[in-house]
C-alpha cells in the first residue's frame, strides 16, 4: 500500500486575540462562506466585515481564555487516531489541514508532499456536510490538486460525511445518557439539541443537504439513546442580516421556558470539538437566556473531543476507506451521474442569467448600504450589533 496519509480538515480557530481579525478575514474571503456574484467584491467586503466584527468577537474569545482550543483539540485527536490505527495495525501519519487558521490546509499538503505519501484518506472532522465547511475544504483542495501534477499521483480517497457511523452515535448517546443520569428525574430532562446554522438560502437555493443531514442524525443519536425524553433540535451562531435556518436557538429556549420547562440539556450537534460557540455561546450566553426565561437547570453534553468509542470509530472509518472504491476530489467536483453526495447542478455558481443579474443588483445595493452605513454610523447592522 506505500505510505499512508490522513488528513484531518478542520474550520481553524484563532490561538490569540491578535488572530481575530486576520482570521475572520480568511473567513469572510470565502465565497463558500459569503456568497457574491462578483469575486472583485469579496475582499473588499471581507475587510470590512472582518474589521466591524473584530471587537464583538474578540470579546467572546477573552471570556474563554483568549483564544480557540480548536488547534490543540484537533491536534489530541490526530494523535490519538494514529494510536488507534496503528493498534489496528494501519500504520499511518495523521495530518491536520484548517481552512482558515494554522496549519493551513495548504501547510498540511507541502508536509504530505515532503512525506512521500502514497495513499491518502480525506477526512473532515464534521459529522454531516455542508457546503460552507467540508464543501469549502474539498472545493480547496480540488484546486491545489488540479494545479500540481505530483498531488495527482496521490492515490486518494475523500469521505463526505459521516454522521450515520454507530460509534459516533455510540459515543454521543454515551454522552448524553451520562448527563441525564445526572439530573434528579432524568426523564424529565428536555433534549435541546443545537447545531451551528447556515442560511436558509444555502438549503433553498444551493441544495445544501446540511439541514436533512442534520435531523438525520438527531434522529439516529435519539434512537441509539432509547429514553422517553422530549426533544428539540434548533439553530445557533447566526451571522449577518439575512435569514438562517429555522428555529433559532435563542427562540426555542424562550419557547420552552414558556411551555414550562425546567429541565434542559443541550446537546452541541453538528462538531466533535470543543470551541467558541459551545464555550462561550452556549455555556455563557444560551445559559443566561434560559436562567432570565425561568430554566433553571441548564446543561450540556460535552463535545467528543478525544472519546475513545468516537476515536476508534474515526480509525474504523480510515481503515474502511482504505479497503473501499476511491471517491476521488475529481469526482466530488464534476460528479458522475452515480455518484450522489449533493445535488451539484445546485452547487455550481450561476443559476440562471436572470437571477444572475438581480444577485448582481442586489449586491451593488448591499455593498453600497454598508458603505453608507459605515460613513453615516446609523442602519440595520448597527441595529443588530453587528458594527
Ligand atoms: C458545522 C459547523 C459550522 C458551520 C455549518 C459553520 C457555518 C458558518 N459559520 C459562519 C461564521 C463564523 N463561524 C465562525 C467560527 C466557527 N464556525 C465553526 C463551525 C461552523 N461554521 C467553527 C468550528 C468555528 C471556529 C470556532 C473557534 O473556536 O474558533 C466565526 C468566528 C467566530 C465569531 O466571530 O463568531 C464566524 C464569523 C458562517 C457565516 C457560516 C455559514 C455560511
Ligand atoms: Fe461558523
Amino acid at each position: 500500500m506505500g505510505r499512508v496519509g490522513v488528513l484531518l480538515l478542520n474550520l481553524g480557530g484563532p490561538d490569540q486575540l491578535e488572530d481575530v481579525r486576520p482570521f475572520l478575514y480568511n473567513l469572510f474571503s470565502d465565497p463558500e462562506i459569503i456568497r457574491l456574484p462578483f469575486p472583485w467584491l469579496q475582499k473588499p467586503l471581507a475587510w470590512l466585515i472582518a474589521n466591524s466584527r473584530t471587537r464583538k468577537s474578540q470579546e467572546n474569545y477573552r471570556q474563554i481564555g483568549g483564544g480557540s482550543p480548536l488547534r490543540r483539540i484537533t491536534e489530541e485527536q490526530g494523535q490519538a487516531l494514529q494510536a488507534e490505527l496503528q493498534q489496528k495495525g494501519q500504520e499511518a501519519q495523521v495530518y491536520i489541514g484548517m481552512r482558515y487558521w494554522y496549519p493551513f490546509t495548504e501547510e498540511a499538503i507541502a508536509r504530505i508532499k515532503r512525506d512521500g505519501v502514497d495513499r491518502l484518506v480525506i477526512l473532515p472532522l464534521y459529522p454531516q456536510f455542508s457546503i460552507s465547511t467540508s464543501g469549502s475544504s474539498f472545493r480547496l483542495l480540488e484546486k491545489i490538486w488540479s494545479e500540481d501534477p505530483a498531488l495527482q499521483r496521490i492515490d486518494h480517497t475523500v469521505i463526505t460525511s459521516w454522521y450515520k457511523r454507530p460509534g459516533y452515535l455510540r459515543a454521543m448517546a454515551d454522552l448524553i445518557a451520562q448527563q441525564l443520569d445526572q439530573f434528579e428525574n432524568p426523564d424529565a430532562v428536555h433534549i435541546f439539541f443545537s447545531a451551528h446554522g447556515v442560511p436558509l438560502s444555502y438549503v433553498e437555493e444551493a441544495g445544501d443537504p446540511y439541514q436533512r443531514e442534520i435531523e438525520e442524525c438527531t434522529e439516529l443519536i435519539l434512537r441509539t439513546l432509547n429514553r422517553p425524553n422530549s426533544h428539540t433540535l434548533a439553530y445557533q451562531s447566526r451571522v449577518g442580516p439575512v435569514e438562517w435556518l429555522r428555529p433559532y436557538t435563542e427562540d426555542a429556549i424562550a419557547e420552552l421556558a414558556a411551555q414550562g420547562v425546567q429541565h434542559l440539556l443541550v446537546v452541541p450537534i453538528s462538531f466533535v470539538s470543543e470551541h467558541i460557540e459551545t464555550l462561550q455561546e452556549i455555556d455563557i450566553e444560551y445559559r443566561e437566556i434560559a436562567e432570565e426565561a425561568g430554566i433553571h437547570n441548564f446543561q450540556r453534553v460535552p463535545a467528543l473531543n478525544t472519546h475513545p468509542v468516537f476515536i476508534n470509530d474515526l480509525a474504523e472509518m480510515v481503515v474502511d476507506a482504505l479497503n473501499s472504491p476511491n471517491l476521488t476530489l475529481d469526482q466530488i467536483a464534476r460528479p458522475a451521474e452515480t455518484t450522489k453526495i449533493y445535488p451539484p447542478e445546485r452547487w455550481e455558481w450561476g443559476m440562471t442569467t436572470a437571477a444572475e443579474v438581480w444577485n448582481g443588483r442586489l449586491a451593488m445595493l448591499g455593498f453600497l448600504a454598508l458603505l453608507v452605513e459605515l460613513i453615516s454610523g446609523h442602519g440595520p447592522l448597527h441595529s443588530l450589533g453587528l458594527l
